[in-house]
């Protein structure tokens, strides 16, 4: 984002999507006011929960207790009109004839590269000096197999393992489809070519990043990146007002969406299909995951033509997960986990000098929660999650993709896409939404070949989950005896945090396994074990919780829980 930023309020979209998507816009200075990079940015904060009610209630508590809020997305636009304007902005049944598996071809001596170079294909002589100036010599695997495909015109739904070049494999292309379009010269309102959605900010901001660094020599195509954010009435109104979003929306050729299982599922599935009906019927979509289960190849005709082409990269036979990376598990009461975590971190970074560590917890206030306490006991620790402000978020995010000797403690917003380099080992305390998820938090590690350790932390009574996963070469590892020195160090640590943190993670945490299908059935057993986790904080009577919440998760009559 250049630094000469204009912010202003604004309006955009039309009914359908101004309803979905209520905007703040931020628009680069002009581009000949010298200020700006090359490639003018605008940033718009769309946000718009509706309340949530019946099913659906469900469904969108389970995106904010993922702490993913709702679609963002990237887009290419033309970029003279953004540089001169601070303008207002804001198929069917998948054909199994159609799979594509790559995984044949395989890498090189098992790297995720790969024998094919970039200057090797059909790309303009633009796009691969950018490639080389990005360093990229040879296409990774999932590159290599789905470019001549979508260079045809074809839509394309691509699986390829965690870390392995998925944002080019698509931005490159779509980029060479973008380049053949006539360029108008001087438009006021630039067209929107090419709409990447992405399930969270940090991601959506990376892959603008990556667009940028690929179109360095495509002088008519700009970047702007359009992500969530809090001002919910005042933003609406002013999206409502203005219809110019959605007319820019027509231009679109081509459509993305990253991480498509996540966006597809039901969570997210009504706001994609919002946008999908405000945008041209006629264009290329590219749906690219590490994922995808099979409701969500049953469920992609929402967005893609019936011949599209599903390309995996995953070997028949093969993991979803890296075989460089080890994955164990700690089967634990949770009132030990704090000591666990705390021996497990402990150890790791005396043995790794470069040490650096992603700490995945269930809900925002839990991983504030969790932060705080091991914050306490000195280890370096940032923190991450829906809650933090956005220039926070970014700075975090940013510090920690530079850095080593660190330890982020994170909400599922950096569970999906977000390219950390050199992670050396991910923890996951309690269980994940889901197997997905699982598999996407392990793949913040092992990026790009590299090696890397997974650990997931569970409470005797989430042992069940291990069943969803029991295809992966994840082992038990042996729960490590404490001292008494050290549990008294935690529990010392927990004592200091705050009363009110302690309050927001029970509430979160209690929201969060209430939604939980097996956990969240039995209420009476839910609130005996939401009282071990206020146990394990500490806490001799668990906090009491605002009647408002309690009804809003349906727990307002249950017995043992106390209400405000
Ligand atoms: N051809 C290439 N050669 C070398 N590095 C590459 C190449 N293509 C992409 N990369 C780099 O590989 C890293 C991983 O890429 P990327 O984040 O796109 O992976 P991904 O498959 O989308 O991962 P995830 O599933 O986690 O979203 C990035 O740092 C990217 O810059």
């Amino acid at each position: 984002m250049a630094s000469g930023d204009l912010l202003l309020r604004t309006h955009a979209g039309a009914p359908v999507l101004a309803r979905a998507f209520p905007c703040r816009l931020r628009v680069p200075a002009r581009r000949r006011s010298g200020l700006v990079s090359p490639l003018a940015a605008a940033r718009v904060d769309v946000a718009g929960r509706v309340r949530p009610r019946g099913a659906a209630a469900v469904q969108k508590r389970r995106r904010r207790d993922a702490e993913e809020s709702l679609p963002f997305s990237r887009v290419v636009t033309r970029r003279d009109a953004v540089d001169e304007d601070e303008e207002d902005v804001e198929g069917e049944a998948p054909q199994l004839g159609a799979v594509t598996s790559a995984g044949e071809a395989g890498g090189v001596d098992g790297s995720y590269l790969s024998d094919t170079r970039f200057d090797q294909c059909a790309i303009s002589p633009l796009s691969l000096k950018a490639v080389q100036d990005a360093g990229y010599e040879r296409m990774t695997e999932v590159q290599e197999a789905t470019l001549p495909i979508i260079l045809q015109g074809k839509d394309v739904l691509a699986k390829a393992k965690t870390g392995t070049g998925k944002t080019v494999a698509f931005l490159l292309p779509a980029i060479e489809v973008l380049s053949t379009l006539p360029h108008q010269r001087n438009q006021l309102r630039p067209p929107i070519n090419l709409l990447v959605m992405c399930p969270t900010r940090e991601l959506a901001i990376q892959v603008a990043v990556e667009a940028r660094k690929l179109l360095k020599y495509h002088r008519s195509l700009g970047v702007q990146v359009v992500i969530g954010g809090t001002r919910l009435t005042q933003e609406q109104r002013s999206m409502q007002a203005n219809p110019c979003f959605s007319t820019r929306l027509k231009g679109v050729k081509v459509l993305v969406l990253d991480e498509a299982d996540r966006l597809l599922d039901m969570g997210f599935r009504r706001d994609i299909e919002k946008i999908i009906a405000s945008i041209p019927r006629e264009r290329q979509t590219l749906l690219f995951s590490a994922t995808v289960p099979e409701e969500v190849r049953q469920i992609s005709h929402v967005a893609m033509k019936k011949d599209y082409k599903f390309i995996n990269t995953v070997k028949e036979g093969d993991e979803e997960t890296h075989a460089q990376v080890s994955q164990m598990y700690m089967v634990a009461p949770l009132d030990q986990h704090f000591s666990i975590l705390y021996d497990v971190l402990k150890k790791h970074v005396a043995e790794d000098a470069d040490y650096k560590v992603i700490i995945f917890c269930t809900t925002a206030m839990v991983t504030k929660l969790v932060a705080e306490v091991l914050s306490q006991l000195k280890l370096n620790i940032r923190e991450i999650h829906s809650r933090k402000s956005q220039s926070a978020r970014t700075k975090v995010s940013d510090e920690f993709r530079k850095s080593k000797g660190l330890i982020l403690v994170s909400s599922d917003v950096s569970a999906r896409g977000v390219d950390y380099p050199d992670v050396t080992l991910v923890i996951q305390v309690g269980i994940p939404a889901d197997r997905e998820q699982y598999i996407h938090r392990l793949g913040r590690t092992g990026r790009k070949g590299k090696e890397g350790q997974g650990l997931l932390l569970l409470a005797p009574w989430e042992k069940y989950f291990l069943g969803t996963v029991k295809d992966l070469s994840i082992s038990e590892a042996a729960v490590p005896s404490v001292g008494s020195s050290v549990e008294t160090e935690v529990k010392n640590a927990v004592r200091k945090v705050e009363m009110k943190s302690k309050e927001c993670a029970y509430q979160a945490w209690l929201g969060y396994y209430n939604s939980n299908k097996t956990i969240g059935r039995d209420k009476s057993r839910l609130v005996h074990l939401a009282e071990e986790f206020s146990q394990s904080m500490g806490l001799a009577v668990p906090p009491a919780i605002p009647k408002n919440i309690l009804r809003k998760m349906g727990l307002n009559n249950v017995p043992g829980l106390r209400s405000s």
